[in-house]
C-alpha cells in the first residue's frame, strides 16, 4: 500500500522529515480539537478511524474506486474518510447520489481547491478550478452555447444531418484506412495511439478549425502524455491532500506540470493565431466565437459577473482536453472489448449487416436501427466505468444528507464505478452481458436501465460534452464495426486490468484488425 507514495517522496534529510512530521502532529492536534459540533437532530459521519498524519491513506490502496466502493458496503451510502489531515465525504448508491446532486445540488456543486488542480490551465480551468458560482455559471453557458453552435452547425455535403456528424465520418473512414496500413505495414497497431488521433481531430476541427495528420509529432507528442495527465488528475492522489508531500521531490508531479505547460503552449500559439486573423464577419470555429463574445462584452447580460477575457478564451483549453481524452479512452475501450468477446462482436456486425449493409457509411440516423449497438455502449459505460470518480465535488454550505451533517468546504467524492457495480441496482453486476439493456423483443433499448448508468455525472455540474461524447462512440465504433474485424495478437493475451486515474486506461496493447469485404456473407 505503501507502493502509492513512492513516486511523491524522494530524498529528504533525516531532520528535515523529523520537522515536517512534528509540525503535521501539531496541526492535526489544532484540527482534532476544532471538529465541528453537529447541529440538533443531525448525525456524525460514519467511516473508518483515521490514523494521525495520513488519514486513511493507506486504506484507499492503488485502487481507490473499489476500495472506496467496498467501505460503502460497510459504512452505507456517506460516509467520511480522511486523506491526509483532511476529510472527504464519500457518496455511493444511485438515489443518495441524486438526492445530493440533483434535489441539493445547489449545496454540491463547488469544486474543493485542490492543490493539482491550480496547475490545469494555469489555475483556470472551468472544470477543476474553484471558480466563484457565479463565474462559473456564467463560463459554463458561453461553452455549452459555443459547443452546440459548432456542432448543430449544417454540415457541407448531402446526407449529414451537421457538421459533427461530417467530421466524425470522415475521421471514421480516415482511422479505418490508417489501421489498415498499420497492420500491412507491422502486422499489429495499439489501439489507442491511433483512435486518439481521430478524435483529437474532431473537437480540433470545432474548436480551432483544423485537423492533424495521424503521423504529426507536435498532436502526438501531447495526446500520448494524458495518461501520466489522468493519473495525477484522478480522485484521491494523496498529494492533494497531505502539505508537505508537496515540498518532496517527485517525478510524476514535475511530468504532471510539464504536459499542462506543453498543452497551455500548443492551444496559445492557436489562439493568439486567432486573435491575429480574427473576422467578425466570419467566425470560423469555437475559439472565433469566444473571442467575439469578449470584443461584444455582451456576456451574461442578466448578470453583473464580470470574467476576464483570458478565463473566457481559456474556455477553449478545456473543451479541446475533455474532447479527446474522454471519447478516446472509451473507444479504445471499445475495441478492447469486442476482441475479448468475439461473439458479441459478431452479432454487433451482423446487426450493420442487416441494418446499414457494408456499403455506405452508418449515419446518425441509423441508430434507432442498430439496438444491439446501442446496448453494447452501455454496457461498455457501466462495466469498464472508466471514469470511476466525477471530478470532485465541495459543498457550498452547511448542510445535510441522510440525516449526516457535512460542513461547508467538505471535499465530496462521487462514486460513479459503485453505482454501476451496485448489486442492488445490476444483475450480475461484474459480468460484461450488453442484452442486459435490451427489452424481451431484444429489438429495443431499454430506456430506464439505460439511465442507470452513471458515467456523465448528474446535475449542475453535469458533462457539457455528453450529446457530443454519445454520438462520437456511436459513430465511430458503427465504422469501425462495418469494416474491420478486430483479434488478439497471438502470443499477446489480452490484460483488461485498468489503470487507475481521473479516466481508467487499459493497458497499452498490440491488436490485429482486418478488414471486412463488402460482399461477405
Ligand atoms: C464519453 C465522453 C465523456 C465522458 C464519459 C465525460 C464525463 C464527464 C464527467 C464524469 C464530468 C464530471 C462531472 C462532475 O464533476 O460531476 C465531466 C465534466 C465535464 N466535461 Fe465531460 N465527458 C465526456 C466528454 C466530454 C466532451 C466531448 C467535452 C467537451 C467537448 C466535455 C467537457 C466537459 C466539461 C467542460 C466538464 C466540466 C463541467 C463543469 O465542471 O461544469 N466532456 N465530463
Amino acid at each position: 500500500m505503501a507502493l502509492m507514495f513512492l513516486p511523491l517522496v524522494g530524498s529528504v534529510s533525516v531532520s528535515e522529515s523529523l520537522l515536517a512530521m512534528v509540525t503535521v502532529c501539531i496541526v492535526y492536534l489544532l484540527m482534532r480539537l476544532q471538529r465541528p459540533s453537529i447541529p440538533e437532530g443531525l448525525r456524525r459521519l460514519p467511516g473508518p478511524k483515521p490514523l494521525p498524519i495520513i488519514g486513511n491513506v493507506l486504506e484507499m490502496s492503488t485502487n481507490p474506486h473499489l476500495s472506496l466502493t467496498a467501505m460503502s458496503e460497510r459504512y452505507g451510502p456517506v460516509y467520511q474518510i480522511q486523506i491526509g489531515m483532511r476529510p472527504v465525504v464519500v457518496l455511493s448508491g444511485s438515489e443518495t447520489v441524486r438526492q445530493a446532486l440533483i434535489k441539493q445540488g445547489e449545496e454540491f456543486s463547488s469544486r474543493p481547491d485542490l492543490y493539482s488542480f491550480r496547475f490545469i490551465n494555469d489555475g483556470k480551468s472551468l472544470a477543476f478550478s474553484s471558480d466563484q458560482a457565479g463565474v462559473w455559471r456564467a463560463r459554463r453557458k458561453l461553452a455549452m452555447s459555443a459547443l452546440r453552435s459548432f456542432s448543430t452547425l449544417e454540415g457541407s455535403d448531402l446526407g449529414y444531418s451537421c457538421v459533427l456528424e461530417e467530421h466524425i465520418c470522415k475521421e471514421g473512414e480516415y482511422l479505418v484506412k490508417q489501421l489498415s496500413s498499420v497492420m500491412e505495414a507491422s502486422g499489429s497497431f495499439d489501439p489507442f495511439r491511433h483512435i486518439v488521433v481521430s478524435v483529437a481531430n474532431v473537437i480540433c476541427g470545432m474548436c480551432f478549425g483544423r485537423r492533424y495528420n495521424h503521423d504529426d509529432q507536435e498532436l502526438l507528442s501531447l495526446v500520448n502524455l494524458s495518461d501520466e495527465f489522468v493519473q495525477v488528475a484522478g480522485s484521491g492522489n494523496p498529494v492533494d491532500f497531505i502539505p508537505f508531500l508537496r515540498f518532496l521531490p517527485s517525478q510524476t508531479m514535475k511530468n504532471f506540470l510539464k504536459i499542462n505547460a506543453r498543452f497551455q503552449n500548443f492551444v496559445q500559439r492557436i489562439v493568439t493565431e486567432h486573435y491575429r486573423t480574427y473576422d467578425k464577419n466570419n467566425i470560423r470555429d469555437i475559439t472565433d466565437s469566444l473571442i467575439d463574445h469578449c470584443e461584444d462584452r455582451k456576456l451574461d447580460e442578466n448578470s453583473n459577473v464580470q470574467v476576464s477575457d483570458e478565463k473566457i478564451v481559456g474556455i477553449v483549453n478545456d473543451l479541446f482536453g475533455a474532447g479527446f481524452d474522454t471519447i478516446s479512452t472509451a473507444l479504445s475501450w471499445a475495441v478492447v472489448y469486442l476482441v475479448a468477446y468475439p461473439d458479441t462482436q459478431e452479432k454487433l456486425h451482423q446487426e450493420m449487416k442487416d441494418n446499414v449493409g457494408l456499403e455506405r457509411t452508418p449515419l446518425l440516423s441509423d441508430k434507432p436501427n442498430l439496438p444491439f449497438l446501442e446496448a453494447f455502449i452501455m454496457e461498455l459505460f457501466r462495466h469498464s466505468s472508466f471514469l470511476p470518480f466525477t471530478i470532485p465535488h465541495c459543498t457550498s454550505k452547511d448542510t445535510a444528507l441522510n440525516g449526516y451533517f457535512i460542513p461547508k468546504d467538505t471535499c465530496v467524492f462521487i462514486n460513479q464505478w459503485q453505482v454501476n457495480h451496485d448489486p442492488a441496482l445490476w444483475k450480475d453486476p461484474y459480468s460484461f452481458i450488453p442484452e442486459r439493456f435490451l427489452d424481451a423483443d431484444g429489438m429495443t433499448v431499454n430506456k430506464m436501465d439505460a439511465e442507470k448508468v452513471m458515467i456523465f455525472g448528474m446535475g449542475k455540474r453535469r458533462c457539457i460534452g455528453e450529446a457530443i461524447g454519445r454520438t462520437e462512440v456511436f459513430l465511430f465504433l458503427a465504422i469501425l464495426i462495418q469494416k474491420l474485424h478486430f483479434h488478439e495478437l497471438p502470443g499477446h493475451p489480452l490484460d483488461m486490468t485498468p489503470e487507475y486515474g481521473l479516466t481508467m486506461k487499459h493497458k497499452r496493447c498490440q491488436l490485429r484488425a482486418s478488414l471486412r469485404l463488402c460482399q461477405e456473407d
